[in-house]
């Protein structure tokens, strides 16, 4: 199966080590692709609706046609089991694609667009830890799945 992860910015030095292990955790069960995207462009000189639509724009270039799921602190709360189903779902068709916003958020044309849009919780953490928790998310998912033993 194959996993996409749009994200726009770059990975801080710091998370960058904790990020690479899910990558590699997650190897024996999907082939996992990270893309991120340019941001929108600065606040000092842009408004945020500007910003959010070009942002918008990268991310919609990286996904192509496939549809989406939309981590958005707005979305429906699922459980751990119940992200393990959708990741199961998406199994058969081979592919899954997964959109974080920027800081800012996202823009309501990816809200529009998305298949699907979730939430981690009611806090709201950077994209770079949003990156972060789905990765664990979707090995967990993962360990789910295949009736693996984990952290419970
Ligand atoms: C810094 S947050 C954006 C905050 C922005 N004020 C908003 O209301 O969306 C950056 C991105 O990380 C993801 N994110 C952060 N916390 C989240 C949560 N609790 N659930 C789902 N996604 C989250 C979302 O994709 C969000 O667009």
């Amino acid at each position: 199966m194959k996993i996409k992860i749009i994200v726009p910015g770059k990975l801080s030095k710091h998370l960058k080590s904790a990020v690479d292990f899910y990558i590699k955790r997650l190897k024996r069960f999907a082939k996992l692709e990270i893309i991120y995207t340019k941001l929108g462009g600065d606040l000092n000189v842009m408004d945020s609706k500007t910003i959010l639509n070009k942002e918008a724009q990268n991310i919609l270039n990286a996904i192509g046609k496939a549809d989406f799921i939309l981590l958005d602190l707005h979305g429906e709360k699922v459980t751990s089991e119940q992200f393990a189903r959708m990741i199961e779902t998406d199994r058969l068709k081979g592919n899954m694609t997964f959109v974080i916003g920027g800081p800012l958020g996202v823009s309501e044309l990816l809200r529009d667009q998305a298949k699907r849009r979730i939430s981690l919780s009611d806090l709201t953490f950077t994209h770079e830890l949003a990156l972060l928790i789905l990765l664990e998310q979707i090995f967990r998912g993962f360990k789910i799945i295949m009736n693996e033993k984990y952290h419970y």
